[in-house]
C-alpha cells in the first residue's frame, strides 16, 4: 500500500494502482475533458459533484440490498427529495450554471451517488417534463411546465398497457370527448386496457401524461396524449375513477415504483389534451395541426437519444470497475516460481474488457453527435420543415437498438471479468447490469425498433435505384452499384468503408428477397415478414456502420489539438474497436468484400498487438472516466483498489452477522438435524 493525497484527503492506494498509474503514458486529465466535452464542462461537473456528494447526504447508512421493499422505496423517495433539493436550489441558481439544462449529463451523474437502482422521479424528469415541452401549446406550457419543474406537482408517462407496448395504434384505453361539458372521459374498458408500467405511477406522482385513443363526435382520431390529473394534491389520496398501484417486484427498477393505472369514467377538462399537434374545439371539432402525425411519438424519441448516451455512461461505470479489479486482482501461475500475474495482464482480459473501454468512448462521441443531430431536427421542426424527421427516427431506433444492446452484453463481460467477486451486490455490477438489461426492452424494443430502421433503410434503397439523393447516413449506398469489389485495405477508413458495403450488400439482399416473395404472389406486408430476419440485421449492419464512420471521425476531430500521446491513444482504441469488430464478423467481410483468409490472420495479429498497447494505459484509460466512487458505488472499483478490505467491511454489515446464532438454528435445523423434526 502507498500513501496518497487525493482531495485533500490521505488515502491508502494500493501498490499495483500505484504502479499502474505511474506507467500510463497520456495525460489523463485531456483525455476527461475530450469526453466532457471541453475543460469547462469537466470544470463545472466537479464543481457540482463537490457540491453535491461531499457533504455524504448521498450514502445510505444500511446498504439498500438489506431493507425490506417498501423501505428501500421510501429511502428512494426520501432521497429524491434530497437530490431534488439540491438541483433546484443550489446548484440551478448558482451563476454560470445557467446554461445546464434539467436534464443536463452532470446531474443525471450524480444521481448515481443516491440510488443504486433508480429514483422514483426518473419518469419526471426522463418523460413527463420532456413531453409537456414537446407536446403543449405555449399557453399549456405556461401553465404546467413552471408546476413540474418546481416540483409543485410530479408525473409520469403512462402509455404501455397490459396488451399493448410496442403497437401503439393497438392501444385501447378511451378518451371521449364530451362537449356538454367539455371534458375528456377517461376508460379502460377491458384488462388488456390497463395501464402498466410507468415508472413513479405505483406511489410516487399524482399526474402523468396519459396516451390514450381519442373519440369526439363519434370517431376514432387514434392516440394523443393527454394531462391527468391522478392523485389529490393534498392527500395524495387516488381521485374518483382512479384506481392505481404498484405492479410488484421486477429483475431491477425495484425502487422506481412502476405502476398501473384503471380508469373508470374519470373526467378531465378539455384544455388538459396536450394540443400542440392536434386540438379538440369545445364544440367538438378535431383539428389537426401538426404536417407529421408521428410527432406525438416525440417523447419516445427524444428518450431513445438520451439513452445512448446513458450507454456510454453505464458501461463507463462498469469497465472503471473491471479494469481496476483486475489490475488489483492476481490469480494462476502461468509460469512456474514466477509471482502470480495481475488478471490484467492475461491478453484474455485485455479482450474482454479493452473493447469496452473502446466501446464506451465509441457511445460517448456517437451520443454527443446523434444528440446535435437531435436538436438540428427541432429546430428544423419548429421552422416547420418535417423532411429530416424520418431520418432521425431511422437513427435513434437503431442506435438505441445496437447501443443498448452491446452496453448490456459488455457489462456482463465485465462482471465475468471479476470472477466470483462480480457477482457480489457490492460490486454493483450486478445491479448496472439489471438497469442497462431493461433499456434494451423498454422505450421500443430492439427487434421492433431495427425493423423501423429496416422500412427507412428499404425506402432509401429504392431512392438508390432511381438516382435519386439520399441523406448523409446512407449516402454509402450510392455506390453499393459499383460492381466490382475493391481489394481489401486495412486501414481504419478502409475497414469503414467495407462495413459500409456489408451494410449495402445486406439491405440489397433483403430487396431481392421481398422481390422474390412478391414475384411469387406473396402481397408487400407478407414478403416483409419473411425478410425480417434479414431486415433486422440489415439495420444492425447499418447501424454498426454509422457508429464506426462517427467514432473514427469524432475521435480524429476532437483530438485535433490534444497532445501527440493523447491523440495516439485515443486512436489506438479506435483502431482496436474497428479491428474487434472486423474480426467479430469475418462471415461478412467475406461474403461482401474481398477479404481474404490472409487479411483475416493479419487482423487478428493487429488486434493483439494493439491490446498490447493499449496495456500500459488500461488504468490510466479508466480514470480518465473520472467516476467518482460515490458515483461508482463498488467495492471492487474505488480509486484506491482497496477490494478485500471493502469487501470485508461490506460483508460484515449484512444482518446475519449481528448475532453469532441465528436463531432459526435452534427453530428448525437443530431439531432436524437431530431426527426431532
Ligand atoms: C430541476 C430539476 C432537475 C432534475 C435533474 C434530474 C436529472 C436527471 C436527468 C434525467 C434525464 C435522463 C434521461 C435518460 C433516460 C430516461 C429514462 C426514462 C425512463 C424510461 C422508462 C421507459 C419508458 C417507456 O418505455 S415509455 C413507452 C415507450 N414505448 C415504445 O417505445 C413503443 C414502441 N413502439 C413504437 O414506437 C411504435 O408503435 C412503432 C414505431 C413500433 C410503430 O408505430 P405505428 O404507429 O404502428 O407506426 P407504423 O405504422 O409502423 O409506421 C408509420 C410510419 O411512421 C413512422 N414512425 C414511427 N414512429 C415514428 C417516430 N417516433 N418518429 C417519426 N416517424 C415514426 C414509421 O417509420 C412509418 O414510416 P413509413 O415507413 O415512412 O410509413
Ligand atoms: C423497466 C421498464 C420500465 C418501463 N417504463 C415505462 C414507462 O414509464 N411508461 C410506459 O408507458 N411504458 C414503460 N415500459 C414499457 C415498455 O415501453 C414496453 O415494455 C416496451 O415498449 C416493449 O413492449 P411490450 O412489453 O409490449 O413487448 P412486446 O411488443 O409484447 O414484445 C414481446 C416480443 O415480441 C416481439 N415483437 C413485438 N412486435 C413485433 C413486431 N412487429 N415484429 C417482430 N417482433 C415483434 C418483440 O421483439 C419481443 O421479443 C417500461 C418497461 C420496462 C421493462
Amino acid at each position: 500500500m502507498k500513501i496518497k493525497m487525493l482531495a485533500g484527503k490521505t488515502i491508502e492506494i494500493n501498490v499495483d494502482l500505484v504502479k499502474e498509474r505511474a506507467k500510463c503514458n497520456f495525460n489523463i486529465r485531456e483525455v476527461t475533458h475530450i469526453l466532457d466535452g471541453g475543460e469547462k464542462n469537466t470544470i463545472q461537473r466537479k464543481k457540482i459533484e463537490d457540491i453535491s456528494l461531499n457533504d455524504g447526504q448521498s450514502r445510505d447508512v444500511i446498504p439498500e440490498e438489506y431493507l425490506s421493499p417498501k423501505e428501500r422505496y421510501e429511502n428512494a423517495v426520501k432521497k429524491s427529495c434530497i437530490y431534488a433539493r439540491i438541483i433546484k436550489t443550489e446548484l440551478m441558481n448558482m451563476t454560470g450554471l445557467e446554461t445546464l439544462g434539467f436534464n443536463s449529463p452532470v446531474f443525471r451523474r450524480i444521481a448515481d451517488a443516491y440510488f443504486k437502482e433508480v429514483t422514483p422521479l426518473l419518469a419526471h424528469f426522463g418523460m413527463f417534463v420532456p413531453t409537456i415541452m414537446g407536446q403543449c401549446t405555449p399557453e399549456q406550457l405556461a401553465h404546467w411546465l413552471p408546476r413540474a419543474l418546481n416540483f409543485e406537482i410530479v408525473g409520469t408517462y403512462v402509455q404501455t398497457e397490459l396488451g399493448h407496448g410496442t403497437f401503439i395504434r393497438g392501444l385501447e384505453t378511451t378518451a371521449t370527448y364530451d362537449p356538454q361539458t367539455e371534458e375528456f372521459v377517461l376508460h379502460s374498458p377491458t384488462l388488456s386496457s390497463y395501464k402498466w408500467w410507468a415508472g413513479g405511477l405505483g406511489k410516487t406522482v399524482n399526474y402523468c401524461v396519459v396516451v390514450a385513443q381519442l373519440y369526439t363526435k363519434g370517431v376514432c382520431h387514434g392516440v394523443h396524449t393527454f394531462i391527468v390529473q391522478i392523485r389529490d394534491e393534498e392527500t395524495h389520496m387516488p381521485l374518483p375513477g382512479i384506481r392505481v398501484g404498484d405492479i410488484g417486484p421486477k429483475m431491477g427498477y425495484n425502487t422506481g415504483d412502476n405502476g398501473f393505472l384503471v380508469f373508470n369514467h374519470h373526467r378531465i377538462p378539455r384544455e388538459n389534451m396536450m394540443m400542440k399537434n392536434a386540438q379538440v374545439l369545445k364544440d367538438g371539432t378535431y383539428v389537426k395541426v401538426a404536417r407529421h402525425e408521428k410527432l406525438t411519438y416525440g417523447t419516445m424519441v427524444y428518450v431513445r437519444v438520451m439513452l445512448v448516451n446513458e450507454m456510454a455512461f453505464n458501461l463507463a461505470k462498469a469497465v472503471t470497475i473491471a479494469v481496476r479489479y483486475s489490475a488489483v486482482r492476481r490469480q494462476s501461475q502461468p509460469k512456474p516460481n514466477q509471482p502470480e500475474p495481475q488478471v490484467l495482464d492475461y491478453l484474455t482480459q485485455q479482450h474482454k474488457l479493452f473493447i469496452c473501454i473502446a466501446t464506451a468512448h465509441a457511445l460517448q462521441f456517437t451520443s454527443d453527435w446523434l444528440y446535435k443531430t437531435f436538436t438540428s431536427v427541432l429546430a428544423d421542426i419548429r421552422d416547420d420543415k418535417i423532411d429530416t424527421l424520418p431520418e432521425l427516427h431511422a437513427l435513434s431506433s437503431c442506435l438505441k437498438a445496437i447501443c443498448t444492446s452491446d452496453c448490456a452484453a459488455f457489462i456482463e463481460i465485465c462482471r465475468f471479468a471479476c470472477g466470483g467477486h462480480g457477482y457480489m451486490a457490492s460490486s454493483n455490477l450486478s445491479m448496472i447490469y439489471s438497469y442497462v438489461s431493461a433499456t434494451r426492452t423498454y422505450e421500443g424494443d430492439y427487434t421492433v425498433l431495427l425493423l423501423q430502421t429496416a422500412r427507412f433503410l428499404v425506402k432509401a434503397w429504392e431512392q438508390v435505384e432511381k438516382r435519386r439523393p439520399v441523406t448523409s447516413t446512407i449516402s454509402y449506398l450510392s455506390h453499393a452499384f459499383d460492381k466490382l469489389k475493391k481489394p481489401w485495405d486495412g486501414s481504419n477508413e478502409g475497414i469503414i468503408r467495407a462495413f459500409q458495403r456489408v451494410a449495402a450488400g445486406k439491405i440489397s439482399a433483403c430487396i431481392n428477397c421481398i422481390r422474390y416473395h412478391q414475384k411469387s404472389g406473396k402481397d408487400f406486408e407478407d414478403a416483409w415478414q419473411l425478410t425480417t430476419i434479414q431486415l433486422v440485421a440489415a439495420a444492425e449492419a447499418h447501424c454498426r456502420a454509422v457508429i464506426y464512420d462517427t467514432y473514427y471521425n469524432e475521435t480524429i476531430r476532437l483530438t485535433a489539438s490534444s497532445s501527440p500521446n493523447v491523440k495516439s491513444v485515443m486512436e489506438q482504441l479506435c483502431t482496436l474497436y474497428l479491428l474487434y469488430w472486423s474480426l467479430e464478423r469475418t462471415g461478412d467481410l467475406l461474403r461482401f468484400t474481398s477479404l481474404s483468409e490472409k487479411d483475416i490472420f493479419d487482423l487478428q495479429q493487429r488486434y493483439e498487438k494493439m491490446l498490447a498497447v493499449i496495456r500500459p494505459n488500461a488504468v490510466g484509460l479508466v480514470d480518465a472516466f473520472d467516476i467518482r466512487d460515490e458515483i461508482l458505488n463498488s467495492t471492487l472499483g474505488a480509486y484506491d483498489g482497496r477490494v478485500y478490505e471493502r469487501l470485508m467491511e461490506e460483508a460484515l454489515k449484512s444482518p446475519l452477522n449481528a448475532e453469532p446464532v441465528n436463531s432459526s438454528f435452534h427453530k428448525h435445523l437443530k431439531p432436524f438435524m437431530q431426527g426431532k423434526l
